[in-house]
């Protein structure tokens, strides 16, 4: 399948993807006007997200069919050990605690991601993957252009704009378009378009103070 599938996917979005990248979350990191408090949420709910996207890939590593794609997707766990590293660190210096409940949007996104890989198609879990992966290559290389490294976020802004990670995006999005079949497309379709509004509401939610009512 030519890669025609990424640019319809990506155009389809475009709405979504626009309002993510010009979110006033965002919008405020990149002008370094963000509030501490607003920035902290994100550090302790994105902690909790990836803590459950290395569950996620576990278990599409154990549905990738080929070695390849096992092999490209262990890159991708060593990275998110990483990120653990740097948002554990920066909590560390900043005597802030990441033993937090997930928000129901956080856990709905988690859930989201958990049931895919478990019970979708295996294109449809390298979809949500490459669409959360491309969300933060975009979003968080609009701040780079803006921002360039600012010290206070520097070690997330390198990692997800870094051209090893773009390039492991590209990759991710070469292997789906490989393996998408036309039947695969409503469903791929379905679950780009979730992913990316739940990427789009994660920002909303860290800004918004969004949490449980009760
Ligand atoms: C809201 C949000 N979206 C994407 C990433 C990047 N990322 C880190 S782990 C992982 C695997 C789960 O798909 C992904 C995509 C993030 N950190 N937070």
């Amino acid at each position: 399948m030519p890669s025609t599938l990424l640019d319809e996917l990506l155009a389809e979005a475009r709405p979504i993807w626009q309002a993510m990248i010009a979110h006033p979350f965002l919008h405020e990191l990149a002008t370094g006007t963000l509030s501490r408090e607003r920035f902290h949420f994100w550090v302790q709910q994105d902690y909790r997200f990836v803590q459950d996207g290395i569950r996620f890939l576990g278990l599409l590593i154990a549905r990738a069919p080929d070695e390849e794609l096992r092999r490209g997707l262990l890159d991708a766990a060593v990275a998110f050990r990483n990120e653990l590293t740097i948002f554990e660190e920066y909590a560390r210096q900043h005597a802030l605690s990441l033993a937090v409940e997930p928000t129901p949007i956080c856990l709905g996104y988690t859930s989201f991601l958990l049931a895919t890989a478990a019970t979708g198609s295996l294109v449809e879990a390298l979809t949500v993957l490459w669409c959360a992966e491309k969300a933060y290559y975009d979003a968080w290389s609009a701040v780079r252009a803006q921002l360039g490294l600012a010290p206070a976020y520097a070690r997330w802004i390198e990692n997800w704009t870094s051209p090893q990670f773009a390039s492991w995006v590209d990759w991710l999005g070469e292997q789906l378009a490989k393996r998408a079949t036309t039947p695969d497309r409503p469903p791929i379709r379905a679950a780009f378009l979730a992913t990316a509004r739940y990427e789009y509401l994660f920002w909303d939610m860290v800004y918004t103070g969004s949490n449980w009512p009760i």
